[in-house]
């Protein structure tokens, strides 16, 4: 299938009242949770994205019996630790780095072979951060070089349980270790010296596995958990996704007299980064019916047009908003002064380097950016911005920031291509459509 650019010209005002697609990092684990539980969960508002379709067939893979009910709410006939079942073909990942990397976690700890495939992009990411970990508790891997997809893991027969301190805040490597854990006789623990995602950790509780939560002395958090441990099935609802509602957030800020409101979004603290750094921009930002539901603190975010000014970013903020640079780039190009985001490296092994294809494609359209390797500068535009078009290089976030651009900007963004979209938020367009915005394809070159 050929590529599908899309063009974002300046917009009418945006309004209206809508919700976004479940929280993906809270899908791919609803889903994989479910699969380890001894008997039937039932998951509703699951995001039904490419990413977690990709890991919805990798658990049927390994044995689970996964289906969409009538009502649209997802039934998992799990199998329970332990038992997961060798795969007859290779596993396809797709472009999901969440998970493939958990479930190297859960494949390290089980005694089969595996053999994990994924897009051209997922096939560029790191897995070392993980595979260090999963070396440690006896599984053995051949990958290609670069320790990149496509690779084959055995995991341990017998795990041995580590204490392992992360290199880098990520959740995806605290996960994938404590997800070996669970098959692991003894006590695996997790340092973490800054929080990042506790998605994980709230689940499991939620499947009846207590974990050990401690904060040492310097801050650090030491997450245990013993195992072997059984999984109790359970039903759960997942809340709106804040990365995909922050699309709606900065689009309802920049483009001028807007108000929209993006109702029932997870508010979990590791995630709102966002949220805060606008409101030091000077967003008029709200959050209305806050409420507690299924352990997570939701709300509703409303948002009106607002003259917004450059701030810095701490590192220490970066986990809590990894996702959303590119996105705050976009409305730091339409802020007054410079927006500083410091500690951002972990941007450069994402679905693209997202450094500098921000860099390239605030560039393209007039914005004044300077990046080094650990941090990134958008000055707010000073005369016209737009008029250019944005390599996209497999990523959704990169594709979804530059239409949210075009819509704010003086002249039309165009970017090159628009399936990546589907990985996390396949009603993006609509989304966008219904307070307001128009999108138009371009006329192909040459015809
Ligand atoms: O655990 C997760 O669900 C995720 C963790 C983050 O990655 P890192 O663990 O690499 O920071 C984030 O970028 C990704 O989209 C989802
Ligand atoms: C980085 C992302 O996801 P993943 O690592 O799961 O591919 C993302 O959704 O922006």
């Amino acid at each position: 299938m050929g590529s599908q650019p899309l063009t974002s010209p300046p917009s009418v005002p945006l309004k209206g009242r809508l919700s976004v697609p479940g929280d993906k990092s809270v899908s791919h684990r609803a889903i994989m949770l479910s699969a380890l539980a001894i008997g039937r969960s039932r998951v509703e508002g699951l995001l039904e994205s490419e990413d977690v379709l990709a890991t919805i067939g990798v658990m049927r893979a390994l044995g689970a019996t996964i289906e969409r009910l009538p009502d649209g709410a997802w039934q998992i006939d799990g199998v329970g630790v332990g038992a997961l079942l060798e795969p007859e073909t290779a596993l396809d990942f797709g472009n999901a780095g969440t998970s493939v990397r958990l479930t190297l976690g859960l494949l390290a700890s089980h005694p089969l072979v595996a053999t994990a495939i994924g897009d051209a992009s997922l096939s560029r990411r790191p897995m070392a951060r993980v595979l260090t970990p999963l070396k440690m508790m006896g599984a053995d891997v051949i990958a290609r070089s670069g320790d990149r997809l496509p690779l084959t893991i055995r995991g341990a027969r017998t795990p041995a349980p580590i204490t392992y301190e992360l290199p880098v805040p990520s959740a995806q490597i605290k996960s994938a270790v404590l997800l070996a854990g669970l098959n692991t006789p003894g006590t695996t623990t997790i340092i973490e010296p800054v929080a990042s995602r506790d998605h994980t950790e709230r689940l499991l509780a939620g499947f009846g596995v207590s974990l050990k939560t401690e904060t040492d002395a310097d801050g650090r958090r030491q997450i245990s958990v013993s195992g072997p441990v059984a999984l109790e099935p359970t039903d759960l609802t997942v809340p709106g996704d804040p990365s995909s509602a922050a699309f709606a957030v900065v689009a309802g800020l920049i483009v001028p007299d807007s108000d929209v409101t993006v109702t029932d979004v997870l508010l979990n603290p590791t995630r709102t980064g966002l949220f805060d750094t606008l409101e030091e921009m000077g967003a008029d930002i709200a959050i209305e019916n806050d409420r507690i539901s299924g352990g997570e603190r939701i709300g509703d975010i409303r948002v009106r047009s607002s003259r917004l000014k450059g701030v810095t970013v701490p590192a220490s903020r970066a986990p809590s908003m990894i996702d959303e640079y590119p996105i705050l780039a976009i409305a730091a190009a339409f802020a007054e002064g410079t927006t500083r985001m410091e500690g951002v490296g972990e941007l450069r092994v994402k679905e693209a380097d997202r450094l500098e294809a921000v860099a390239d494609g605030l560039r393209a359209n007039g914005v004044e950016v300077e990046t080094g390797e650990t941090w990134m500068a958008v000055t707010g535009r000073k005369g016209r911005a737009g008029g250019g078009s944005v390599a996209t290089h497999l990523d959704h976030r990169i594709a979804m920031s530059f239409l949210i651009m075009g819509l704010a900007a003086d002249e039309a963004v165009s970017v090159d291509d628009t399936r990546m979209i589907a990985t996390s938020f396949p009603g993006f367009i609509a989304m966008m459509e219904k307070l307001g915005a128009r999108f138009s394809v371009p006329e192909a070159v040459g015809s």
